[in-house]
């Protein structure tokens, strides 16, 4: 039997069908100017599809977070395409890019909580993001989101009472809450032990299949990488084509 998640529609994503969630082509990027600058990336291309969970891997300093963070629209495109969720982001205004971050989940290794807020009033930050949802709906979706990641516990708890991987957990249910159609995460099993992270990583592939939600995933860890549909290694600023299906 399927279990949904927290507010979501029945089932009806398909790995690989349908426009791509995001689509990169010929990208490249600098950092620095004059004889200080570096390129950091070197003519990517890469496909997510609805559903699909990509798993980036690669040495420290090859360009993942950088790769993420173009995808997620959080830097300026220089050189080639990146659209994403049919947005093409080479030239896009900084309206367009806080729209599409709209339907972005990020979850990035600093999780980022607001240290004055509960954990249940970090989540529901997520769920304000939905339109439509009365503050009573916002919180008990965002109670249900908790409870989904094992903090059904500490809903009034600050983020300093928290130990790291809570901390994480309560930046992962946050970003779910927000039912995004894309979901860049950088390392989010990297404060956890074993079998929390894999409980996490359990519920981001759950999301991925239950609502069609691309997921591209930076991780070093060789214990979750049976849960990518695709796993891509970059070096160098490059994508090599060892793109290699796993399951
Ligand atoms: N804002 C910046 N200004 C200048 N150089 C940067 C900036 N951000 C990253 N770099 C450099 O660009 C290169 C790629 O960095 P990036 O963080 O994308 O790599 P990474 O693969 O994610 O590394 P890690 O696995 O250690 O997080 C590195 O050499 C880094 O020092």
């Amino acid at each position: 039997m399927t279990t949904l998640l927290p507010g979501s529609a029945p089932p009806t994503a398909s790995t690989g069908e349908g426009p791509a969630t995001v689509s990169v082509r010929g990208l490249s990027h600098w950092y620095g100017t004059g004889s200080m600058e570096r390129q950091v990336l070197q003519g990517i291309d890469l496909e997510i599809h609805p559903g699909e969970v990509v798993l980036l891997t690669g040495p420290s300093g090859c360009g993942k977070t950088t790769l993420l963070t173009l995808v997620g629209a959080l830097r300026q495109v220089m050189e080639g395409s990146v659209r994403v969720l049919g947005c093409e982001l080479k030239g896009s205004s900084r309206h367009e890019r806080q729209l599409l971050r709209r339907s972005v989940g990020m979850i990035f290794q600093g999780h980022n909580l607001l240290r004055c807020l509960t954990a249940e009033q970090n989540v529901q930050m997520g769920a304000d993001l939905l339109p439509d949802l009365g503050y009573r709906a916002r919180r008990d979706l965002s109670r249900e989101w908790l409870r989904a990641v094992g903090l059904s516990d500490h809903l009034g708890k600050l983020p300093h009472d928290l130990s790291g991987g809570q901390k994480q957990r309560v930046a992962i249910a946050r970003a779910l809450a927000a039912h995004p159609r894309l979901l860049l995460a950088d390392e989010p099993t990297a404060a956890l032990d074993s079998r929390t992270g894999r409980e996490v990583v359990d519920l981001l592939k759950r999301l991925a299949r239950d609502e069609g939600c691309g997921v591209l995933m930076v991780t070093h860890d060789p214990r979750i990488l049976d849960v990518a549909d695709r796993l891509v290694r970059m070096e160098d600023g490059r994508l090599w084509a060892s793109e290699v299906t796993v399951g």
